[in-house]
């Protein structure tokens, strides 16, 4: 997507690249008892914002019609005409969170992913103990642009739009366009087939050779099978290699276990896997408290949507092109379909794939939008690792500029 060039008054068109995504966001101001729907148009994740809501549980009363077998309804109920939405039911089409801060304080989230014409018509909240907000959203399918516009954002409470609610929605715009970039091409060397022995001259040669960071392999024999190092060897390397960015990627079957001590090693990201943990939202926060970025990986055998609830959460999102565990095998093709769908859903994503990456495969990656590329025995293997790196930079480079 590219940035928004005009202000942005309510009422008036945008044009969105196709896919996009949209957030609708509740605020409730516990002094003035208003309530004030939000929304903003972005493509690739939910805006990192705080809602505040009066005190209360995460749970309201079971609406008269609720399910039996479904979970107790949140605390912020969603509607699209008149229709309640049920994230259970439309996991792959939107998906609602509710972030309890505590002392009272909570978010809620409404993230309608590839927005599509049925989407279009009014959008109204229903907080617990605060009164209702609606948001009228059109889109039009311009190809190969659509077309969204929303009109109306309205105020509970009686108020109409209120000038409160207006000061806001600018401020959302004017995020919204800062966070509106490209993704841009960064080659990540995996060092697994190194000499580790030498491992601080052999980080050197990548940088100076032209990477962009370096992927680290932490691997614990029980998530893989195979064992490389942990956070003591981060910890020697860092003072060597000061200004590297450290994507480690974390293979290992208890994840959370080593947020804090890669932390202070001095990792820059933590990339685990969503297979090897029940709670990939708690784990991104404890990884973000650290002060590291956020990266989920998925195994060849799990599919995409496992991991599209946590985009939001994450930084970027690692596909594996081929089993983890050990350098040097052969390129799965297949996976390429999952880096399609994260780039359409979400443009200005990180997506990185691992495995098998070198000149015979980077054409693949490069074409389905992948831009962050790990490439381990074809660029430290290389009698030129400058020249292949730059090679697979002019290949995504191209990729992403189609
Ligand atoms: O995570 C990995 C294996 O689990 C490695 O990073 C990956 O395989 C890179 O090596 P190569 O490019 O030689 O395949």
């Amino acid at each position: 997507m590219t940035s928004q060039k005009t202000s942005l008054l309510i009422g008036q068109q945008v044009c969105l690249q196709s896919p996009a995504s949209i957030l609708l966001a509740t605020k409730y101001d516990v002094t003035s008892k208003q309530t004030f729907l939000l929304a903003s148009m972005y493509v690739f994740r939910a805006l990192q914002a705080s809602y505040w809501l009066p005190s209360m549980t995460s749970q309201v009363n079971k609406p008269p019609y609720w399910p039996a077998s479904w979970p107790p309804p949140p605390a912020v109920l969603w509607y699209h005409r008149t229709s309640l939405l049920h994230p259970h039911q439309h996991a792959h089409r939107l998906s609602v969170q509710v972030e309890e801060e505590g002392g009272g304080s909570s978010t809620s989230k409404l993230h309608l992913h590839s927005v599509s014409i049925e989407d279009s018509g009014n959008y109204s909240c229903l907080p617990v103990g605060g009164s209702a907000a609606s948001v009228t959203l059109h889109v039009s399918s311009d190809e190969p642009r659509a077309a969204v516009q929303l009109e109306g954002v309205s105020s509970g409470g009686g108020r109409g739009r209120g000038k409160e609610g207006m000061c806001v929605w600018l401020l959302y715009i004017s995020e919204l366009r800062t966070m509106s970039q490209r993704p841009v091409c960064k080659i990540g060397p995996s060092i697994l087939n190194a000499d580790l022995s030498n491992l601080h001259h052999a980080c050197e040669k990548m940088l100076d050779s032209g990477a962009d960071y370096l992927h680290l392999d932490v691997m614990d024999g029980h998530f893989v099978p195979n064992l490389t190092f942990g956070h003591p060897l981060v910890k020697c390397l860092r003072p060597k290699v000061p200004d590297a960015f450290f994507d480690m990627h974390m293979m290992v079957a208890n994840p959370a276990e080593w947020v804090e001590p890669m932390a202070d090693a001095g990792a820059d990201q933590y990339t685990f896997h969503i297979e090897a943990t029940s709670d990939p939202t708690a784990l991104s926060r404890k990884i973000k408290e650290a002060g590291m970025k956020v990266g989920i990986g998925i195994k060849p055998g799990t599919g995409v949507e496992a991991v599209l609830p946590y985009v939001d959460a994450a930084d970027m999102i690692l596909v594996m092109t081929v089993e983890p565990g050990f350098g040097g095998q052969k390129f799965m093709a297949d996976m390429m379909e999952k880096v399609r769908v994260l780039r359409q859903t979400f443009p200005e994503m990180d997506i990185e794939v691992d495995g098998g990456v070198g000149l015979a495969t980077i054409d693949q990656c490069a074409q389905a939008g992948a831009n962050m590329i790990v490439s381990g025995s074809a660029v430290v293997g290389a009698s030129d690792p400058k020249a292949v790196i730059a090679q697979m930079r002019a290949a995504v480079v191209k990729g992403l500029d189609k």
